[in-house]
Parts: C-alpha cells; structure tokens; sequence
C-alpha cells in the first residue's frame, strides 16, 4: 500500500512540473504583447499578413495612411509613383500614431515598390523613432521578394536592429496563415 501511494505521489508531482511548463495560449500571447505591426497596403495583400501578425501575437496594430489615397486602379499608381520617385517626392502621412515606447518588436509590413518599401512606408520612417527597436520587415510583392528593404529600412532609422524579414509572394498573401506561423514560431 505504502509503494503504491509513494509511486502515486510521484505521479501527481511529475504532473505538476508537466502542467507548470505548459505555456497556454493567453501566456504565449502575453509573452508576445510587446510586439507592434505597423504596415502600409494600398491593395489589402500586407493588411491581411499583418491582421494575422497581429491576431497571432496578440500585440499592436497600426496602419499607415496617406492623406491623400493614391488612385485604385494599377496602371495609375504605377505610373504616379515612378514620377513622385523620380521627383524625390514623399507623401504626407496621416497623423494618429502613438509611438513605439512600449514596445520591443515593430513587424513593419510594406508592398515591394519598385523593389524597396512603399514610398508611404518612407515617409513614415522619416518622421518616427525606432532607436532601439528590433524591425522585423514583411514584404508582399509580385516577384522581387524583399528586394532592398531591410537595407532601405536601415538607412532611414540607423539606431535600429533591422532583421532580414521575409517576403510573401502576393498570390499566396491572403492564404498565408501557416507560412505566417511557421514563421513566428522560428523567429520568437
Ligand atoms: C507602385 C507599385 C510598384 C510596384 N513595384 C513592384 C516591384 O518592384 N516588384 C514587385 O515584385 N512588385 C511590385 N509591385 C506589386 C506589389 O508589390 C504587390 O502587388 C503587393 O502585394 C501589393 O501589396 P498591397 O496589396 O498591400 O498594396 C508594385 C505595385 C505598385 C502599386
């Protein structure tokens, strides 16, 4: 009787060190609440990377926004951004964000534009502060991949640790949720 209570309490303390490493979903996402996503979409690809970015770690979300909208339709945007890229030209971005003071990780979502990040996504950069903050890009695009962007991100804020980033290809952007987890799972 003795062995078998002594075998039955050895159970119940394995089960517990079991049960007190286990980390629930609410904790995992607790543990990720310092993460911000921060992103630009101009045709919904990054917004939807980022909306499951966001519902993966339970952290920030904030979308830059230009004041003015460029036009929808392909050709238009295409054509406008070369000539504003050319001219040096960067659009005014709509006020709101709060900064990144309580957070450590900024997922910082873009479109590839003419093989870099958006030019809103410049414009932005050029006006915040991420000193200090680890920037982890994510990139849709229609066959460049990440192109300069890490690079680009860099340049515009030195005093941040850019990681490399990935890139999702924009026909398979809207049906990424694995890739996405499979991800953060080996970044985090
Ligand atoms: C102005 C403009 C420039 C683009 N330049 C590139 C490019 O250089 N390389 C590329 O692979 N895709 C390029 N694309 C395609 C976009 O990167 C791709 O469609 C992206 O997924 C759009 O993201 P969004 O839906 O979040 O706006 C460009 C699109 C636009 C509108």
């Amino acid at each position: 009787m003795r062995k078998i209570l002594g075998i039955v309490f050895v159970l119940l303390v394995l089960t517990g060190i079991i049960l007190a490493q286990t980390v629930s979903p609410n904790e995992r996402k607790e543990k990720m609440s310092k993460i911000l996503v921060v992103y630009y979409s101009h045709s919904g690809n990054t917004r939807e990377i980022a909306r499951t970015l966001q519902d993966l770690t339970g952290g920030g979300i904030f979308e830059i926004q230009t004041v003015t909208p460029y036009p929808a339709e392909y050709s238009a945007i295409v054509e406008q951004v070369r000539k504003e890229k050319s001219a040096g030209f960067k659009p005014k971005i709509k006020d709101g964000f709060a900064g990144s003071q309580d957070y450590d990780i900024v997922f910082l979502g873009s479109p590839c534009w003419y093989g870099t990040i958006a030019t809103p996504v410049e414009a932005f950069l050029s006006e915040q502060d991420f000193s200090g903050k680890t920037i982890v890009p994510f990139i849709t695009h229609g066959g460049s991949g990440l192109g300069s962007a890490a690079q680009d991100i860099s340049a515009l804020q030195p005093s941040a640790n850019v990681a490399h980033g990935k890139a999702f290809n924009r026909s398979s952007a809207r049906s990424a949720q694995k890739e996405i987890a499979d991800w953060l799972a080996s970044f985090l």
